[in-house]
């Protein structure tokens, strides 16, 4: 099967439609328009969010529970907008359902994703790995970084089937990260915004994420697609609405903020890289 695959290929593990545009847009647009196949897994439908489009508050959990298949239309459409064709929801649509914020009762719904079992769900993960034997996997750093269930969750089970799949696993693995060097500019560059994100927060340490610059393995530039990263983030509206501070980011300061996306290497050999802490450019470099 791979023979019939570009040669470079790309696993992306996330747990909510959206997440794969805010975390990741720019670098799977990147690496599409660079001719990699681009897999994403997304482990949820995000059934429990919130709706920011007025006329379509009925559909909510607490209404009609129609949210998830509404966001499945949103994340296809996202993802055509970013140009990734090979995209899945894990164990297929509603097999695991959003568990709601960390506490939450929804947490404990029998289908919940944080009630998974996590060799049941990894071995969802595992026949994908086998199928498509990406050299490249990107998920979240064990805290889901920020702490969210399913986030959580969709680090655990990417891990896993990583471990599980052997020698079809990813020979690098990386996690979503945020430089705490851009945390700072960010809050600076905000300071003044009237959607400012960081208007509670007092120092960058509040913040239930953020990495020390030295420890950043890769800054992946896809600035040259940022333009599509924010035609996906509208199709998710009722994710994201149009006076989100994400738009904020992108309007006022062009892709520099929205079109780069950084990560740290926990799996595999670094390779070359640049700048003071030597960061990649290039999430397949350093392949055997
Ligand atoms: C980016 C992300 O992971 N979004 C999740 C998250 O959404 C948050 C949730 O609605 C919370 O109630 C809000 O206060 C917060 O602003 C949102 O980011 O959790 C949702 C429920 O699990 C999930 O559907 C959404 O994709
Ligand atoms: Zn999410």
């Amino acid at each position: 099967m791979t023979e019939e695959l570009p040669a470079r290929r790309l696993l992306l593990v996330h747990a909510h439609p959206d997440d794969e545009v805010i975390g990741t847009g720019a670098t799977m647009a990147h690496y599409v328009s660079a001719g990699a196949h681009v897999t994403l897994v997304t482990c949820t439908l995000g059934e429990e969010g919130e709706i920011h489009v007025p006329e379509l508050a009925g559909l909510a959990a607490a209404e009609a529970d129609q949210l998830g298949g509404y966001r499945l239309v949103e994340w296809e459409r996202a993802c055509s907008a970013l140009g990734v064709t090979d995209r899945r929801i894990l164990g297929g649509p509603g097999r695991y359902r959003d568990s709601g914020m960390m506490g939450l009762p929804t947490n404990e719904h029998p289908r919940a994703f944080w009630q998974a079992d996590l060799d049941e769900a990894a071995a969802h993960l595992v026949e994908i790995i086998r199928e498509i034997r990406p050299q490249v996997m990107i998920t979240y750093d064990e805290n889901g970084f920020y702490g969210h269930p399913d986030h959580i969750q969709a680090h655990r089970v990417a891990m896993r089937a990583a471990e599980l799949a052997g020698e079809d696993g990813p020979s690098k693995i990386y996690w979503t990260a945020m430089p705490l060097s851009v945390l700072l500019d960010g809050m600076e560059a905000f300071r003044e915004s009237e959607s400012n994100p960081f208007a509670d927060v007092e120092k960058v340490d509040d913040l239930p994420f953020g990495t020390p610059d030295e420890e950043i393995a890769a800054r992946v530039d896809g600035t040259d697609h940022y333009a599509k990263k924010t035609a996906a983030m509208r199709a998710h509206a009722t994710q994201i609405p149009d006076n989100s501070w994400l738009y904020g980011i992108a309007g006022d300061f062009g892709g520099e903020f929205m079109g780069v996306e950084y990560y740290t290497l926990v799996k595999g050999t670094r390779g070359p890289g640049s700048g003071p802490h030597g960061w990649e450019s290039d999430l397949f470099s350093g392949l055997a």
